[in-house]
């Protein structure tokens, strides 16, 4: 049962205007260190085409990862997405408008917390609370905090600072504050990569738990093959860079709500994984040839 589509048919097949993101034809280049630079540093540098005609859809409501070989363009696709970097050319669309700069209508998770130090787990939610609808009455924004507080199992937690949390904890402070600013899409880059195996299984179910209960759209980027399986509807498999391109997508048919054990024994699971295995050692060995100069 051959469950993937190429990244063209998916896009052929989508609805026009019913993906709440669409990408078209978009690339992105790192210019270079040139001119002026050069004669002071001498150390020049060509311009790097990180991602290449890359055109995607992605519909309301659905879990999608993102999965390729280390350096490939997967942050700056996902950063793309998030206003925090521009295309070189192409458009970048949601729900049809032009995406320039970051919003809150997504909401951003990342791998290193990026939390306030010296702010409480209360504190770092309530701010960007504040921030994004600074004219909420303070009873409505303490009743959206301790929400989220709740959502993410912090309760107890509120007034430690990050320092005197774990990893895990960080990270439900990360997704409390994204979720807290109520986004359209949750864009989530690599959200689990710092933490140790158990605490990152912990996390994974969650993630799929709150998933369940929010439904929003989500974007996360993962170098794990099972956690890319327990999450997504879709996986987007990119090939090596530079010029990185979509190379695959893969629809995951796994009802929900998802446990991991169930989800092991799928009969698609198998083929799904090896799947996967074969595209990132194919891209992974490319990319390391391509290092030796072979
Ligand atoms: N600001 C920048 N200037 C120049 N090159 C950049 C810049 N940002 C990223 N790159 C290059 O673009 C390529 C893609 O980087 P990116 O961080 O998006 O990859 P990635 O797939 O997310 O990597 P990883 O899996 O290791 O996190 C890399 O070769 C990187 O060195």
């Amino acid at each position: 049962m051959n469950l993937s589509l190429s990244s063209e048919t998916f896009v052929n097949n989508q609805h026009q205007n019913s993906a709440q993101i669409s990408l078209r034809h978009v690339s992105k280049v790192f210019p270079g260190r040139k001119g002026f630079l050069n004669n002071i540093t001498g150390q020049a540098t060509s311009d790097y085409v990180a991602l290449e005609d890359i055109n995607l859809d992605i519909e309301h409501n659905t879990f999608v990862c993102i999965i390729g070989p280390s350096g490939c363009g997967k942050s700056t696709l996902l950063n793309i997405i998030g206003g925090l970097s521009s295309a070189s050319s192409g458009s970048v669309t949601m729900n049809g408008q032009a995406i320039e700069q970051p919003g809150p209508d997504r909401g951003m998770v990342f791998q290193n917390y990026a939390l306030m130090p010296w702010m409480t787990v209360e504190g770092n939610i309530r701010f960007a609370v504040e921030t994004v609808y600074p004219k909420l009455s303070a009873i409505e924004r303490k009743r959206v905090v301790k929400e989220h507080i709740q959502l993410v199992g912090l309760t107890g937690a509120e007034s430690k600072r990050p320092h005197e949390i774990s990893g895990g904890m960080k990270q439900r402070v990360g997704i409390a504050r994204a979720l807290a600013i109520n986004p359209q899409i949750l864009l989530m880059d690599e959200p689990f990569g710092a933490l140790d195996a158990l605490t990152r299984g912990f996390l994974q179910d969650e993630i799929e738990r709150i998933w369940e209960q929010e439904r929003k759209t989500a974007i996360m980027i993962t170098h794990s093959i099972e956690e890319a399986l327990l999450l997504s509807d879709r996986i987007i498999m990119m090939t090596k860079g530079p010029a990185a391109k979509i190379d695959e997508i893969l629809d995951v048919p796994f009802p929900r709500p998802r446990d991991r054990i169930q989800v092991e024994k799928h009969p698609a699971y198998l083929g799904l994984k090896q799947e996967m295995e074969d595209h990132l050692y194919r891209e992974t060995r490319a990319v390391e040839e391509a290092r030796l100069g072979n």
